[in-house]
């Protein structure tokens, strides 16, 4: 199994233990605990079998820094979305499941290009409650843009600011949506044209579905421009852009910094 068929067996593997547990008798907080803890177990597992020499970063699991030095780094968040998960009508919740490797001749703090030597390779992200698992190879294709007002997805629970700023900029609307997974890849499947957080988030949140956009040729940054950094000692990444490229200068003119 290749690195890629990998990521996309753990997050089948979490999709499947996720999906049957919301059809038991669990709801509420007790339902999302239960899932986070059912799908860390299962990634776990199956990077641990297939690849017990790799370092992993996971949401749900104690953060060892022995990360910051290894070559290769799975960075996994078993269950984005939880309260959406939990609240047992919705799709909109994922699974994210990335690799980090570093780049030959990097080194830990290594200030070129990325400030941590390396970057995402592969990733798998699941929308279990869609049956998909997409992921970076084969490359997923963007449809073409629908007749409509452009459409900027954003958190259903914490909308940020510059999202409308983002909207406002490119006459469009907002879709609130869970699950920072669902959201990019809202943008991959062509149900959005733009994603834009800011006010909090960490690596976990975005590491697999920003991998999955690039491979789709979308732009992902930070607010600001600059490049969106993976397996930095400091988890917290708490803003991020998602496009289509040709909306890019127009979303970051909107939503930069002191715009
Ligand atoms: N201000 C914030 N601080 C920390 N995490 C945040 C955040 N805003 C969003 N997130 C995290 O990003 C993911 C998507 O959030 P949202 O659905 O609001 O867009 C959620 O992950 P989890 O569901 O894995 O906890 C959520 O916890
Ligand atoms: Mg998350």
């Amino acid at each position: 199994m290749n690195d890629v068929e990998l990521a996309a067996a753990a997050a089948r593997a979490a999709a499947d233990v996720l999906l049957s547990l919301r059809t038991g008798t669990a709801t509420g907080t007790a339902l999302g605990d239960a899932g986070d803890a059912a799908a860390q177990r299962a990634i776990a597992a199956l990077l641990a079998e297939h690849r017990p020499d790799d370092a992993v970063l996971s949401e749900e699991a104690a953060d060892d820094h022995a990360r910051l030095t290894a070559d290769r780094v799975w960075i996994v968040d078993p269950l984005d979305g939880t309260k959406e998960y939990r609240a047992g009508d919705r799709h909109d919740w994922a699974v994210h499941v990335a690799l980090w490797e570093r780049r030959s001749g990097g080194r830990a703090g290594d200030a070129v290009g990325d400030a941590t030597g390396g970057d995402l390779t592969v990733a798998a992200v699941g929308l279990p409650a869609l049956g998909e698992v997409v992921v970076t190879d084969p490359a997923p294709v963007v449809p073409p843009v629908p007749d409509g007002p452009l459409r900027v997805a954003v958190s259903r629970s914490r909308a940020p600011e510059v999202s409308r700023a983002a909207a406002a900029a490119l006459d469009g609307v907002l879709v609130p949506l869970g699950s920072a997974g669902y959201k990019t890849l809202a943008v991959v499947r062509g149900e959005a044209d733009a994603y834009v957080h800011a006010g909090g988030m960490h690596q976990w949140d975005s590491a697999a579905p920003v991998a999955v956009a690039r491979a789709a040729g979308l732009h992902t940054s930070r607010l600001d421009g600059s490049p969106l950094v993976y397996n930095a000692a400091d988890t917290w990444l708490p803003d991020l852009v998602v496009c289509r490229p040709e909306l890019a200068a127009r979303v970051l003119a909107a939503v930069r910094p002191g715009a």
